[in-house]
C-alpha cells in the first residue's frame, strides 16, 4: 500500500483584499509515494511545488480532491482532516523540512532540534542526547548549540532545521529544499541522511532546485506542470 496517495488535487489563491482576484494554482495533480522512496516534485518556479507540500501538511486547504496518508493504523483523508487530527498527524505520522526557520525567541539550537522528539513523548534529556549527533553530522559548530538561532547565518539556520526534520522518525517526510543554502560538504550530509531515511522504509517528497541533489537523491520526479494552471482571473460577479 503506498505510504501517501495525492488523487486529483486542486488549488486556487482567493485575494480578498485584492478585488477577490483568483490565482489559479494546482488543478487535478495525482501522484503516489511508496515506503522507502524519494518523489521529487519538478516544474519551474511558481508551479505550486511548495503549495502542493503544504497541502499535504495541512498548510494549505485542498479545495478539491484527497490526499490518503496511513496513521496510527487506519487510513485517512487529509483533505477532510479536522485541525486536531492534523495537529495529530504531524505529531507522529508526518514531518516537514520547511525553507526557513521559524526561531522561537530565548530557545537554543539543541533544544529547538530535540522539541519535535519532546512533544511526542520522548523525556527532554533523551530527546538532547538524539540531537546531538545530528548537530556534529551537519556541522553546525558546538559553540552554538546553546544560542537561540536568530542570528544564526542563513546555512546554520538550515542545517537546525534539517536536524529537527530528521530526528524523528515520521512515516512520511516532505522535504522544501532543505539543501538551498548549503555548502558541498553539508549537501552531501543532507544527502547521505536521506539515504538512510529510505532505508528505514521513510516515504519522502521533496523539492530540490539543486540538480546534482536532485538526481543523488531522486527516486522518481512527478512533474507539477501539467497540473498547473498559470492564467490570473478576476473574480466572476455572481448573478
Ligand atoms: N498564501 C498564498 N497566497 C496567495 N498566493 C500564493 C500563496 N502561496 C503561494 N501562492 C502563489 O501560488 C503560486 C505557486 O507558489 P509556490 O510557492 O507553490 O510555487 P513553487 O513552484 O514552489 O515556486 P518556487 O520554485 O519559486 O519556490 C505562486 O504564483 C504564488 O504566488
Amino acid at each position: 500500500m503506498n505510504a501517501l496517495n495525492v488523487a486529483g488535487i486542486g488549488k486556487q489563491f482567493v485575494m480578498h483584499l485584492r478585488g477577490g482576484i483568483r490565482i489559479p494554482v494546482i488543478s487535478d495533480l495525482s501522484f503516489s509515494v511508496e515506503r522507502g522512496e524519494c518523489v521529487v516534485l519538478n516544474g519551474p518556479s511558481g508551479a505550486g511545488k511548495s503549495s502542493v507540500l503544504k497541502m499535504i501538511y495541512g498548510t494549505y486547504a485542498v479545495e478539491t480532491g484527497q490526499i490518503f496518508i496511513e496513521h496510527c493504523g487506519g487510513r485517512i483523508d487529509i483533505a477532510s482532516a479536522d485541525p486536531r487530527l492534523m495537529k495529530q498527524v504531524r505529531q507522529k505520522t508526518i514531518g516537514y523540512v520547511s525553507q526557513f526557520l521559524r526561531v522561537v525567541p530565548r530557545i537554543s539550537a539543541i533544544e529547538l532540534v530535540a522539541e519535535p522528539l519532546v512533544s511526542e513523548g520522548v523525556d527532554a534529556q533523551v530527546a538532547i542526547a538524539r540531537a546531538k549527533p545530528l548537530l556534529e553530522r551537519l556541522n553546525v559548530p558546538e559553540a552554538l548549540w546553546a544560542l537561540p538561532p536568530a542570528t544564526f547565518s542563513g546555512g546554520e539556520q538550515q542545517r537546525i532545521n534539517i536536524a529537527r526534520g530528521f530526528i524523528t522518525e515520521h512515516p512520511v517526510l516532505l522535504l522544501d529544499e532543505p539543501s538551498a543554502s548549503l555548502d558541498a560538504k553539508n549537501r552531501q550530509v543532507v544527502i547521505d541522511l536521506i539515504g538512510e531515511k529510505k532505508k528505514a522504509g521513510i516515504a519522502m517528497l521533496g523539492i530540490f532546485h539543486d540538480p546534482d541533489v536532485r538526481d543523488a537523491v531522486a527516486d522518481r520526479l512527478v512533474d507539477v506542470t501539467s497540473a498547473a494552471v498559470r492564467q490570473i482571473q478576476p473574480e466572476q460577479a455572481v448573478a
